[in-house]
């Protein structure tokens, strides 16, 4: 148990790290990081070129293929004085023809092996990038979930591509030609020195003119190619972000909020590679100078030595032939800190991923063996998320036994996700211990709990291969007739034969041609084909309607099996079938027994119930009676349902209810909020449905023009490194207002009052003047929404600051939070119940 991970310990490092390198010039920690000393050339090689294992051999023939090369087009120098020579001197052109032979000879030799030389280089190099590819893509999924909170996928992805081709340009090709570089440098002065040394010494006299210009030069390209390396990543994000929220972004019509995000990343990035450009072409016409003198200086030393009769007019044109070739290299060589400068910046944004512990690893001598039976065990179990101080779960005790169907439910941000990572080991427990058939988790190894335990995800996640493909992506020697078998009992059969091709059907991008039903259910048949004693289903039934949900999960049962199945889950439908019912909140077990035991207790699950319902059971219906055993989900409103599961109720807190009305035909009802409580929301909704569709109007007014409004713009162009790592679900925020220059032909808009933005809830901002930020889409219209007052609610909501809502902003004041539906409904001051992470709600004493 010694050798037991720490969950996350080294992740806050990595944060920390992530916040410098994805700065943007300017800001505090990018600033520091673009100060911080360059790799060194020692330091890269060092650790990238083991990559060229396996093509050393080839390496090392395309050295010496180009060594051969330029020992030919040495040789070729020596022949210039022989030919001038032999036709002025010796006024014969006997001697030149042979010469002339031999040039031509020696040139094509030299061209033919550098072409060979060149070839096998390229192969080398290209191998490198496949295998550092690889390296870092492996690893990367091996690392845990605070990394990849702290990382944004576009950002990741740059780092993949270009960063790994930068490193390449240096690590492995680099290298050849620097050796190269350095024996033809060699070679050419060795020459120089054997024809005139007195010339020599003047041309090797200037060269360490190059390298103090490439030093200088270096200096300032190294703060511009880290700047430039970590914009990179910002346009990836940028875009990757984009695209994948694009329904959202053309329904709320905020394209323009996108383009000005990707315009800003774009911006520092162009910039800061047309500065690393500059410097880089600087460092030619330096160069060119300092040749075009050193060429003076041997022709006029030249002439005075032609002058008194020690060398020869050919002598003379033969070394300046020599200068010719002699420069590049040492131009090359100096050149050579440039690269190695401007490509340290890609190896620092790979070594961070390479360097970067995973948070959960096989302790010594793990078992490998497989789980026979799939009994559960959690003893008090206690998990923190690195970076945060309330507890995703908190001395946890439970015990499955093999082939039992168990339900864990409770309020959002209870602890219902946390609980099957750490079943899944995708994070370590930092106190307490779960057992799988007896023995710790941390015991077996990490391959052997996850083929013990099947996940089906909260979202499908679904492959952009076939039907078929996706199914059997569980299994993938499965035969046909499995996946067959799987797919209709997962219910999903009907609709995969409605398909054009069937299980052959291409499903797109994360099952983008499916409904979100049919990606349900195709994930519940990769599930159930995996042969594994312990399932464990996050959320089955999001995205079906409440026949195909009882669908999925009356056969469950049946299905798994004798499987240990772990059914977490906001909707209590499964909750009858169930063995066990567990009830989760604040991260603590608060109540656990069979559905029917629970429902006669007053508790969170009662209450959870009765939401679902649409009544309590202690408002005088029969709570026990065969009714409640059938949760009436179709009699209430999907979204007051969801904002009931999701709302975190504290007990009691739920207030007596009429019986349920019936749900109103279709109507916009505004996403249900996922985190925090919305205290009153749902039995005042539930007792009255105009209300809601009352408050959903609200809603999108009140939402809708902030993504328009200037403030709201900033808010939603946040620098990444305001992410802390680990942390999820904040609430939304944004920077003060700017003050836009009006459009074109348009009247600059007022400049909105600081008060009527929405708070923000932490970490700097751009600040406004730093960032393109479009303007209100419609000046004319008079004050923006955000600072209009609401009818409903007297003074503009977001300029009457609550005492305790105000949150710090990056110049140090307070602003208000944006008022909510929940505050509306609760008649709450601005931000009491606004979207906020669940453990901030959290101010009571467990
Ligand atoms: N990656 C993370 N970093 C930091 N805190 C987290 C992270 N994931 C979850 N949390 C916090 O841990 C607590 C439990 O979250 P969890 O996702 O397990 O809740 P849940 O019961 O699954 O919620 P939901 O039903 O809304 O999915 C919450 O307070 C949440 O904010």
């Amino acid at each position: 148990m010694g050798a037991h991970s720490t969950a996350g310990t080294a992740h806050d490092g990595v944060g920390g790290a992530d916040a410098a390198v994805d700065g943007v010039p300017g800001d505090g920690p990018a600033a520091a990081r673009e100060d911080a000393p360059a790799l060194t050339l020692r330091a890269i090689v060092r650790r990238f070129w083991r990559y060229t294992t396996g093509d050393r051999s080839k390496l090392m023939a395309a050295f010496l293929l180009m060594a051969l090369a330029t020992a030919c087009d040495t040789y070729v120098v020596t022949m210039f004085a022989r030919i001038v020579d032999g036709a002025t001197v010796a006024r014969s052109m006997d001697a030149v023809w042979p010469s002339a032979v031999e040039w031509m000879v020696l040139t094509a030799v030299g061209g033919l092996l550098s072409v060979l030389g060149g070839s096998l280089m390229v192969g080398a190099a290209e191998r490198f990038v496949f295998r550092l590819r690889h390296d870092v893509f492996a690893h990367l999924q091996r690392l845990g979930p605070s990394f990849f909170s702290a990382h944004p996928t576009g950002d990741l992805i740059s780092r993949l591509s270009t960063d790994i081709d930068g490193v390449e340009g240096l690590a492995s090709s680099g290298i050849v030609t620097t050796i190269i570089a350095v024996g033809t440098a060699i070679a050419y002065a060795s020459a120089a020195v054997l024809v005139r040394w007195q010339l020599a010494v003047i041309v090797v006299a200037l060269a360490p003119l190059m390298w103090v210009t490439s030093r200088i030069t270096g200096r300032f390209t190294r703060t511009a190619a880290r700047v430039e390396r970590a914009a990179a990543g910002e346009v990836g994000t940028s875009i990757q972000q984009s695209l994948q929220n694009l329904p959202i972004v053309q329904s709320y019509g905020t394209e323009h909020v996108e383009s000005a995000r990707l315009d800003h990343h774009g911006t520092v990035w162009w910039r800061a590679r047309a500065r690393e450009s500059r410097l880089q072409m600087i460092y030619g016409p330096i160069t060119t100078i300092i040749q075009s003198g050193a060429l003076l200086a041997v022709l006029i030393a030249g002439a005075a030595f032609i002058a008194s009769g020690e060398l020869t007019v050919g002598g003379l044109f033969g070394f300046a032939a020599y200068l010719g070739y002699l420069y590049p290299p040492l131009s090359q060589l100096g050149s050579l800190h440039l690269t190695v400068t401007s490509a340290s910046a890609s190896c620092e944004r790979l070594l961070e991923i390479l360097d970067a512990e995973p948070e959960v690893r096989d302790a010594p001598g793990a078992a490998d063996s497989p789980v026979a039976h799939g009994r559960v065990e959690l003893r008090d179990v206690r998990y923190v998320y690195p970076g945060t101080e309330s507890a995703g779960l908190d001395g946890v005790s439970l015990e499955v036994r093999p082939g039992q169907f168990v339900l864990v439910t409770g309020p959002s941000g209870a602890g219902k996700s946390t609980l099957t990572r750490m079943l899944l080991r995708f994070v370590d427990v930092q106190s307490g211990a779960i057992l799988l058939d007896g023995v710790d988790v941390r015991d077996r190894t990490i391959s052997s709990v996850r083929a013990a335990v099947t996940l089906l995800p909260q979202k499908p996640m679904l492959f952009d291969l076939t039907v078929r493909e996706n199914i059997a992506y569980a299994r993938p020697d499965a035969s046909d007739d499995e996946i067959e078998a799987a797919a209709r009992d997962a219910g999903a059969l009907d609709f995969i034969r409605e398909l054009p091709d069937g299980f052959d059907t291409v499903v797109g991008e994360d099952g983008a041609s499916l409904s979100g039903g049919q990606r349900q259910r195709l994930a519940i048949a990769r599930a159930l084909l995996r042969t594994s004693p312990i399932l464990v289903l996050d959320e089955p039934t999001t995205g079906l309607d409440a026949p195909t949900a009882r669908a999925v999960l009356d056969p469950l049962r049946r299905l798994s099996g004798g499987r240990t199945t772990i059914v977490v889950s906001h909707d209590l439908t499964p909750a009858r079938d169930a063995d066990l019912v567990v009830v989760l909140d604040e991260g603590r077990v608060v109540q656990q027994g069979r559905h029917a035991d629970l429902l006669t207790r007053r508790g969170v699950y009662a209450d959870l119930w009765a939401a679902q319902q649409g009544h309590r059971p202690d408002d005088g219906s029969d709570a026990g009676s065969d009714d409640d055993l059938e949760p009436r989900t179709s009699r209430v409103p999907a979204a007051v349902l969801a904002a009931a599961a999701s709302g975190s109720p504290r007990r009691g807190a739920l207030r007596p209810t009429p019986a349920p009305t019936p749900a109103p035909t279709p109507r916009p009802v505004p996403p249900p909020r996922r985190r925090g409580p919305v205290p009153a929301l749902v039995p005042d909704a539930v007792t009255n449905p105009l209300r809601l569709l009352a408050l959903a109007a609200a809603d999108a007014a009140l939402t809708r023009p902030t993504a328009l409004h200037p403030g709201a713009s900033n808010a939603s162009l946040r620098a990444p490194r305001d992410r802390k790592p680990g942390i999820v679900g904040s609430a939304p925020s944004a920077a003060p207002a700017p003050s836009p220059a009006a459009p074109p032909g348009r009247p600059a808009p007022a400049p909105a009052p600081a008060h009527a933005v929405p708070a923000t809830t932490s970490g700097p901002r751009y600040t406004p003047t730093a960032m393109p930020v479009p303007g209100p889409r419609d000046p004319a219209s008079g004050p923006t929404p955000a600072s209009r007052p609401h009818p409903s609610s007297g003074p503009a909501p977001a300029s009457r600051p609550h005492p305790s809502s105000g949150s710090s902003r990056h110049d140090g004041t307070s602003s208000p939070r944006r008022r909510t539906v929940a505050d509306l409904v609760s008649g709450a001051p601005a931000g009491r119940s606004a979207h906020r992470r669940p453990d901030a709600e959290t101010s009571s004493p467990r």
